[in-house]
């Protein structure tokens, strides 16, 4: 081979970084490299099974797909080879040169450059191929794509580059060969393997091989013949009291691409009309990617054992997509493609039968101590079926959970809201606001003086199924920013009257000065139900948009998504100062003199609303002066 047929190349910036940390790694579990290139291995056969359902020569001379695995003591390597779908050149470098998973740039991006914490995230993520480079110091990969005649080789030390040059394989497929580093010697040992193998691989659906050592000075405890590690049958179709938490454990993750434990495991086999196999799992962590605006599922889709997609949509609905594992049809045909799948109807149907099982699961355990764990992490998610899923959302406000101004770090169901709600309260109260001040909205001070509770909801998808009529028995959802409130029927808890309104007739005046002061900028100014501590607040007229909502639009999709609305400004007639104003209004020039107040106030509320002072400049002279008369 000539020189110029060897090409160098650099890694992407992300993949150095990611490679210098598993070069230099202290990582306890670095065995996983092997269940990593194993999982690639079967996925890789996973691919041409499916390939050859339309182009049967790519797998007729070599139809049985297997790993194998062999080990060459003297020269301290361990090679890793199976004969799936193989890689291009291309395939090459855009594989094992730049992050080409979402996963992975995650991973890079969470790195601190604090070896001891950044060690901690392999474990969270998962780092793929890239993980060998924790044990080997050189690795060669070989592959040729099936239908190919032409072979690459890509090798590497994990420093910054990797070379590229034509080779030569027998057959399709790929060879990882890893020259283990000084210390790795328990990867030389074929017992350590087999064990490796069992823990990590077993599910793993085609055969796993350790190849007999070639080595001539065979002596006892070598491999002297080729043995399959694994069960080689697809974990899904063995029943269930044959498999382990731990066997299901690893095929969440070699299924999920995940690195956590699952929370619930769900395997059933669906008779009748439309047959399949489901194994589900909900993961035990929030995904980096939970939030991706794709809001796409990966659940791996079979028809009688051969993986067809991973990115069938139709298969979930979005508000599930955090639900991992595989489904194995028995009623779609084999040939069907990807476009025919989102609209087959027997699709629809297994859809629908996920769904029911995955809520029913849900129901069950709903109970549990655990299911905290799943609302904190999903329940977010899951609340976006409350908006897009008629027909389910009552099931799913069955089981949601809120915050509400009693509920303290705890959370509450609807039902145990309801059992609390006050004698003649008519609605579900509410208010949309941030986690972390919404709970301090001056909204709520009339509910919490009448001891009425109130769902504190700071998700984004709250704005919007709040908004779609949903009620809870009869009951609707009400919020409290919006609209008028009456809450003239529900009795006091504490005494409301701390001091007496300012007269009616100052009061009128106030309100008048107001609105000349303000013209355009409010939509009215009015006395306050909702308050009793603090001077006032904003709502919205009864058919505008939501004040927090208004504000996520525009932070995720700029100013003009939603205009900044003129609100109503209301008032607290016994608040001191409101009342000081009040006395003020009924003087002479009260509309002048009243000019700064009344903007600083609609400021006031703008600002305890989460929103900017409308002319911040406006804002800061006028403070200045009030302070100055104050302090002179
Ligand atoms: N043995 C193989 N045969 C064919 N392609 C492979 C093989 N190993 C890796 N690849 C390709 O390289 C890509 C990157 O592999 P890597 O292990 O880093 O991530 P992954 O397998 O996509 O994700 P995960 O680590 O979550 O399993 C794979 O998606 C696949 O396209």
């Amino acid at each position: 081979m000539t020189a110029e047929s060897i090409e160098t190349r650099g890694f992407e910036a992300e993949v150095a970084r990611l490679l210098h940390l598993m070069v230099h790694s202290v990582y306890s579990e670095k065995e996983i490299f092997l269940r990593e290139l194993i999982s690639n291995a079967s996925d890789a056969c996973d691919k041409l099974r499916y390939a050859a359902l339309t182009e049967p020569a790519l797998t007729a001379d070599d139809p049985n797909f297997r790993v194998e695995i062999s080990l060459a003591k003297d020269a301290r390597t361990l090679t890793i080879a199976d004969n799936g779908i193989g890689m291009s050149k291309d395939e090459l470098i855009a594989n094992l040169g730049t992050i080409a998973r979402s996963g992975t740039s995650a991973f890079v991006e969470q790195l601190s450059g604090d070896a001891a914490s950044d060690v901690s995230l392999i474990g969270r993520f998962g780092v793929g191929f890239y993980s060998v480079f924790m044990v080997a110091e050189a690795v060669e990969v070989v592959s040729r794509r099936a239908g190919s005649d032409e072979a690459w080789s890509w090798e590497s030390d994990g420093a910054g580059t990797y070379r590229l040059k034509p080779a030569t394989r027998a057959g399709r497929g790929t060879t990882v060969t890893l020259r283990l580093r000084e210390g790795e010697d328990e990867f030389l040992d074929a017992w350590r393997l087999k064990r490796i193998v069992k823990t990590y691989s077993d599910h793993i659906a085609l055969p796993v091989i350790l190849k007999a050592e070639a080595d001539e000075a065979q002596t006892d405890g070598e491999q002297k013949e080729d043995e399959t590690l694994n069960s080689a049958s697809a974990l899904w179709t063995r029943p269930k009291s044959e498999i382990t938490a731990e066997q299901y454990a690893e095929f969440y993750r070699h299924a999920g691409h995940a690195a956590d434990e699952p929370w619930a495991t769900i395997h059933w086999k669906a008779e009748g009309t439309i047959e399949y196999t489901g194994l589900l799992f909900i993961p035990g962590t929030r995904p980096f990617d939970l939030f991706d605006p794709k809001r796409e599922s990966r659940l791996k889709l079979y028809v009688r054992r051969v993986f067809i997609t991973d990115s069938c949509e139709a298969l979930l609905p979005g508000y599930l997509r955090f639900v991992k594992g595989i489904v194995d049809s028995a009623d779609l045909p084999l040939n069907i493609s990807r476009e025919m799948l989102q609209e087959s109807p027997l699709t629809a149907k297994i859809r629908s039968g996920l769904v029911k099982k995955i809520l029913s699961e849900l129901e069950k355990r709903a109970g549990d101590d655990g299911f905290k764990t799943f609302w904190d992490a999903f329940g977010p998610v899951l609340k976006e079926g409350l908006y897009e899923d008629f027909e389910r959302r009552e099931q799913i406000l069955k089981l949601a959970r809120f915050k509400t101004t009693k509920s303290g770090d705890e959370t509450v169901t609807l039902a145990e809201y309801a059992a609390r709600m006050r004698p003649n309260q008519t609605a579900l109260y509410f208010i949309t606001g941030d986690a972390a001040t919404v709970a301090r909205s001056p909204q709520l001070e009339a509910f919490k003086a009448r001891d009425i509770e109130v769902l504190l909801l700071s998700d984004p998808i709250d704005d919007f199924w709040t908004g779609t009529g949903l009620d809870w028995e009869g009951k609707p959802f009400q919020s409290v920013t919006r609209g008028d409130i009456d809450l003239s029927q529900i009795p006091a808890a504490e005494d409301e009257r701390k001091g007496e309104d300012a007269p009616e007739g100052a009061i009128a005046s106030l309100i008048a000065a107001a609105k000349l002061a303000l013209g355009e900028a409010v939509k009215d100014v009015r006395v306050s139900k909702r308050l009793t501590d603090s001077p006032v607040c904003l709502v919205a007229a009864a058919g505008d948009m939501d004040m927090h909502l208004a504000r996520l639009m525009r932070a995720a999709r700029g100013r003009d998504a939603a205009p900044d609305e003129a609100r109503i400004l209301e008032i607290n007639p016994r608040h001191p100062l409101v009342k000081a104003l009040a006395a003020r209004a009924e003087g002479d020039g009260a509309v002048d003199a009243l000019d700064d107040a009344a903007h600083l106030l609609l400021d006031q509320a703008r600002i305890v609303e989460g929103e900017a002072p409308s002319d911040p400049a406006a804002f800061a002279r006028r403070l200045s002066e009030v302070m100055v008369r104050a302090v002179a």
